[in-house]
């Protein structure tokens, strides 16, 4: 049993953050976010608030002027996207994300490329199993998907190496709501499998329905921050960043 200091410890703390494409131009302006084990946790704002740079940022491919990143306690800030798969932390980005030429298998097998032989063919199966669209679909080209199955490829990519933190930059970006209300749902089962999520959304509300808590980022810093079902009951918040009134009158739940 850890003990119970380490239980408390966030799995994912930022502070502070400074980052931006270009040296002197930051788009991060100083944005912090915690994260515990286990937690879904969403990050909403405007259009150009930063967000996509915020977690861009974290997963190591927009450079770091200033701040602090820890996963599990030890800084990763200095390290580069690559070795931080290797400490347990994943990055789906909102396009590109899986090879179209390979089939949905291939695409798997070269994302498990950094386990141990023996692991790879169980991993493959846990994929499998968690997504049954996949096993029925392993041998089509992944280019010839539909968008929310492309997106299951590329979340299922990231979880070949069983990171502890999968962060998604907009999932449900371009999908029918459909296909949305799928990514969200698949997202709760992946938490449930014991995966800690940090997810960008323009789809406020239903990613507010998954998530335990949020951050609102505005212009590179923290607007807000709370609980998804405070965020989501609060008329100022709602005005502001979820886009009017309460969707199909769902609550989310407490
Ligand atoms: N590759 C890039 N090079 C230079 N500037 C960029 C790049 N990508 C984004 N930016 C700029 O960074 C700012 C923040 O963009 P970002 O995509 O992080 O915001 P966002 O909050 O995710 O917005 P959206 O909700 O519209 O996706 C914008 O002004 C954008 O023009």
């Amino acid at each position: 049993m850890s003990a119970p200091q380490a239980e408390n410890q966030p799995i994912l703390a930022v502070t502070d953050l400074v980052s931006g494409y270009d040296p002197g131009v930051p788009i991060v302006r100083g944005a912090s976010m915690t994260v515990a084990p286990g937690e879904i946790v969403v990050i909403l704002g405007p259009n150009g608030a930063g967000k996509s740079t915020f977690i861009k940022s974290i997963a190591g491919l927009v450079p770091k002027q200033s701040g602090s990143v820890r996963l599990e306690g030890r800084e990763i800030a200095a390290l580069p996207a690559h070795r931080l798969v290797h400490e347990g932390l994943a990055f789906v980005p909102q396009t590109e994300n899986v090879f179209g030429q390979m089939s949905v298998e291939d695409n798997l097998r070269l994302a498990a490329g950094i386990l141990p032989k023996a692991e790879r063919a169980p991993q493959l199966d846990k994929m499998y199993g968690m997504f049954a669209d996949l096993a029925r679909q392993r041998h089509l080209l992944a280019g010839r998907l539909s968008g929310g199955q492309r997106q299951m490829v590329a979340v299922a990519r990231a979880l070949m190496v069983s990171p502890r933190v999968v962060m998604l930059d907009e999932p449900s970006a371009g999908l029918s709501p459909k296909l949305v209300e799928q990514v969200f749902v698949n997202l709760a089962g992946i938490r449930k499998a014991g995966v800690t999520i940090v997810l960008v959304e323009q789809n406020a509300r239903a990613a507010l329905a998954i998530a335990d808590r949020a951050y609102i980022l505005a212009e590179g810093r923290n607007a807000h921050e709370g609980g998804a079902a405070d965020l989501w009951n609060d008329p100022a918040i709602a005005a502001l960043y979820l886009g009017g009134g309460k969707l199909r009158g769902r609550e989310v739940p407490a």
